[in-house]
């Protein structure tokens, strides 16, 4: 019997549980007998022929890695000349059946338009921001919030050591779940997030009542895209854009950090948490998600449910249309910032 052979490619920013979903794409891909050709770099790989086979012996003693076996890159056929075509050459050139495309809305997006050129293509959302629609949670969330809480929790000691302020800045650039959840596990003293736009004044109120209380330290998680008023009306503190057009963010925390310094004459200082929140092991919870979403893609490839998307709603997996990945952010729960909210100063 030939098998139908099933390219997976990786794209976008890279993910704790990358490699348990590769890893669940392939061994369930033998069960249905299906046969896995892995791409290099994401999309780039599909228009300049890079792959290689991926058997159950490649995959083994991955599941539990960060980062991704295949490589990733933010690079996107529609932008280049015949890119799509040159894609589609690859598959008809390899005899490739169907495409597995695990990323982000940029990723996702593209595997839309393929679908709609035609191509056989199911997804999986992957993103630490968890800020994809469709599904309830993505997998690598879980990773970054227990990353972003033991930092938290290690910054705790020294504040109160010190008495100072500490303004940890963690990722999420639209959207605050990375921010609420570890602020929250964390018992921080305030959060900032892009949904819920914060004058500065709000937070330096927070602080000074701990001190009145005689809690001479305090905790501020805020998200990278945390809209504050710092006087001149809410808005995202950026650098500039990359080479892919994104916003290029960071920075918010030193100057919320400055502006508390001022305000109240308490030495404060800043954390940025950056990269170390994506890399690295995934943990338990994201290596099942990971695992279940992968088994699910393998099957969607083999019920050729084509334009649809693993998801998670509730506790079941499920498909959906890889439209609804894509149509708009996810926002923070406002329940789990309501509920954050609570603790605050
Ligand atoms: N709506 C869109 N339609 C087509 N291509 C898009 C769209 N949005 C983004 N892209 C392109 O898709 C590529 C990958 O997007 P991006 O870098 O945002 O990765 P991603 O898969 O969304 O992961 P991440 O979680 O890191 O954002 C980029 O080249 C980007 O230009
Ligand atoms: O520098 P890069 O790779 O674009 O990644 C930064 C971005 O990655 C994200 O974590 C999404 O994966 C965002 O929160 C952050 O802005
Ligand atoms: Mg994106």
């Amino acid at each position: 019997m030939s098998l139908v052979k099933v390219a997976v490619l990786t794209g976008g920013g890279d993910c704790p549980g990358l490699n348990a979903v590769i890893r669940a794409i392939v061994r369930r891909s033998e069960q249905r007998h299906l046969e896995v050709m892995g791409i290099r770099d994401g999309w780039e790989g599909l228009v300049e022929e890079r792959h290689e086979r991926l058997t159950r012996q490649r995959v083994s003693g991955i599941l539990h890695l960060g980062g991704t076996i295949l490589g990733t890159s933010r690079f996107n056929p529609f932008a280049i000349e015949d890119g799509p075509e040159r894609v589609m050459r690859t598959l008809q050139r390899h005899n490739v059946g169907a495409v597995i495309a695990i990323g982000g809305d940029g990723t996702l997006s593209i595997a839309r338009e393929m679908h709609a050129l035609g191509v056989s293509i199911v997804g999986v959302p992957k993103t630490i921001d968890n800020d994809l629609g469709g599904t309830d949670y993505t997998f690598g969330f879980d990773t970054a919030v227990s990353i972003a809480t033991e930092a938290i929790d290690r910054l705790h000691s020294t504040a109160e050591a010190h008495q100072r302020v500490i303004v940890v800045e963690v990722m999420g650039r639209h959207v605050g779940w990375i921010a609420a959840y570890a602020g929250l596990a964390g018992g921080a003293d305030a959060i900032l997030v892009p949904e819920r736009p914060a004058r500065i004044e709000e937070v330096i109120e927070h602080v000074e009542r701990r001190r009145k209380e005689g809690r001479k330290f305090s905790i501020i998680v805020c998200a990278e895209g945390a809209m504050v008023d710092l006087g001149e009306g809410a808005k995202l503190i950026s650098r500039g854009r990359d080479e892919w057009g994104h916003e290029r963010l960071g920075g918010v925390a030193q100057s919320v950090a400055h502006a508390i310094e001022k305000r109240t004459g308490i030495e404060t200082r800043v954390t940025v948490l950056g990269y170390v929140q994506r890399g690295g092991s995934p943990t338990a919870s994201d290596r099942v998600l990971g695992t279940r979403y992968g088994v699910m893609a393998a099957d969607l490839v083999a019920s050729k449910r084509w334009g649809t998307m693993a998801a998670l709603r509730g506790n079941e997996i499920v498909a959906v249309p890889l439209a609804d990945a894509t149509r708009s952010l996810k926002q923070l729960d406002p329940r789990i910032y309501d509920v954050a909210s609570v603790f605050f100063g």
